[in-house]
């Protein structure tokens, strides 16, 4: 039987308000920056919110729905938003325009909810809204909230959230984007036998990362929180990339450079047949050509704060000296290795291991079966170019994506008709759409979720591990702090 969980009825919080009380079981799984900010936020978190506009002071309230950016205009979802948008006199879109049908799931900076518009009973007035409490968090991650809203503005991509509207009212911002009814990836992963994927679904998986990873890019942003959870799952199996807090931005300037390319015969006609890629005659051909290539990779870009999920830092985050773009590409390697080995390259018994591991420099290992799928080959060496420690060095640093995209793992793949092509069959992908809402999210979605965490390098680590005051009895800086939360909460 497919395990995807199948509709609850869907709760109908009145049609007056949107009110709602809201769980603080997945708050407590995140890890925070400090334990008095943790303490705030759980606080907060068992409080009643309510959304009924009359109380909150409409001289605060603004509303924004990006009108023109968008390619696909003709998308039925901005259809509804402009229908509802039309219904009131200022001509935009409002809280009271929105029905909150069931909470999706509380991350690090506030809680998603299912909505639908009023007054449009169709699938296609189905939304995600993620609303962000400003009074509960601390200055630090106010700035997060403007970092993930600013970013969304600016996305238009099949593989991206669509921000439909942004709504600020009282201390409350609300981001209207597009509701994932399959969930994220890592659930899906861990739903496969041996938890991974065959190495067909990988390909299609890491093709659509990818291509969205050189959009980020070509705008100058840098992602820094790629991982399986981050990936959620359209309704018809394609992804969307989520979670643009922790993203910055700087400087890239495209262009278009010329490249000589070889072309030889190939050895066979066709290359494979897959569910996702169709197969693809190859036409014999040698000779050089003259190819183009687009090349947008923010290569002057700088951070010196550390952010991201454990598994995923690249060496230089984990050094703490500063980085660039380059460890988009790192946690690129590092995705396909989970998607592929349903664990990480690097993972330690502990956090600090983990770093440990990424940082001491040995290189990665893999276990190769016998009797091995096709393209296992090609996927171990395109990880071992992505998991190179010095950027400099690392596939994908110069050129961006370019250079990625024409690795032999992705041979065969047409970049333009990506969006065509047809998601994997993957044990509980349910690719069909459906009329009913299909919501996996909710406890699996949170019960395996691996924290994200802002820190201050290896040195720091190891002067923490030495200052026994905040010190946990397992040694570990990291757990402490997530103990601490859980403690926090009984
Ligand atoms: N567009 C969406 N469609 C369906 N579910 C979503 C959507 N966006 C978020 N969710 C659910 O809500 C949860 C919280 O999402 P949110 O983006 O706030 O935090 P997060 O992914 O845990 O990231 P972080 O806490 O690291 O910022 C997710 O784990 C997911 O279960």
């Amino acid at each position: 039987m497919d395990d995807l969980e199948y509709p609850t009825p869907v709760a109908d919080y009145g049609d007056l308000d949107f009110s709602f009380t809201s769980c603080t079981s997945a708050a407590t799984d995140r890890t925070f920056v400090s334990s008095s900010s943790a303490r705030t936020s759980l606080a907060r978190s068992s409080l009643t919110l309510s959304f009924n506009e009359s109380r909150l002071s409409s001289a605060t309230a603004t509303s924004t729905v990006p009108q023109v950016l968008h390619h696909r205009k003709w998308d039925p979802h901005w259809t509804a938003i402009k229908a509802a948008s039309n219904l009131s006199s200022d001509k935009t879109l409002h809280l009271r325009h929105l029905k909150l049908l069931r909470h999706l799931g509380t991350g690090n900076l506030g809680r998603v909810f299912l909505c639908r518009l009023r007054d449009y009973d169709h699938a296609d007035s189905t939304f995600a809204l993620k609303v962000v409490d400003h009074a509960s968090l601390p200055p630090k991650k106010l700035s997060h909230v403007q970092t993930e809203a600013e970013i969304l503005s600016l996305l238009d991509h099949p593989f991206l959230p669509t921000l439909y509207a942004h709504i600020e009212v009282s201390h409350y911002t609300c981001l209207l984007i597009d509701y994932c009814p399959n969930g994220d990836l890592h659930t899906l992963l861990i739903k496969q036998p041996h938890n991974h994927l065959p190495v067909q679904a990988v390909r299609f998986f890491a093709a659509e990362v990818l291509a969205s990873l050189e959009y980020l890019h070509a705008l100058g942003i840098v992602y820094r929180d790629l991982k399986p959870e981050n990936v959620l799952l359209r309704e018809d199996g394609h992804i969307m990339l989520s979670d643009f807090d922790l993203c910055f931005k700087s400087d890239v300037v495209p262009t278009f450079e010329h490249r000589r390319v070889l072309h030889v015969r190939p050895t066979r006609k066709t290359r494979r047949s897959t569910n996702c890629f169709l197969s693809r005659e190859r036409e014999p051909m040698e000779g050089e050509e003259m190819e183009a290539e687009f090349v947008a990779e923010p290569t002057t870009a700088f951070s010196k704060s550390c952010v991201g999920t454990h598994e995923y830092l690249a060496p230089e985050l984990v050094g703490g000296f500063g980085h660039g773009s380059g460890v988009d590409w790192w946690a690129f390697g590092v995705f396909i290795y989970e998607l592929l080995y349903g664990t990480t390259p690097f993972k330690g018994g502990n956090k600090e291991n983990t770093l440990r591991n990424i940082a001491s420099g040995n290189g990665v290992r893999f276990h190769v079966a016998e009797g091995e799928e096709e393209g296992m080959k090609e996927a171990r060496d395109l990880i071992e170019c992505l998991l190179v420690r010095d950027p400099r060095r690392r596939l994908g640093c110069a050129k961006g994506a370019t250079e990625i995209k024409r690795h032999p793992f992705f041979d065969g793949i047409n970049w333009a008709l990506l969006r065509t092509y047809k998601p994997p069959d993957v044990y509980g992908l349910r690719k069909k759409p459906s009329k009913t809402i299909v919501s996996p999210v909710g406890v699996s979605f949170s019960a395996h979720k691996r924290r994200r965490w802002w820190w201050k390098g290896l040195g720091h680590l190891v002067k923490t591990r030495n200052n026994k005051k905040n010190t946990h009895s397992n040694g570990n800086y990291y757990h402490y702090v997530s103990d601490k939360v859980v403690r926090t909460n009984k």
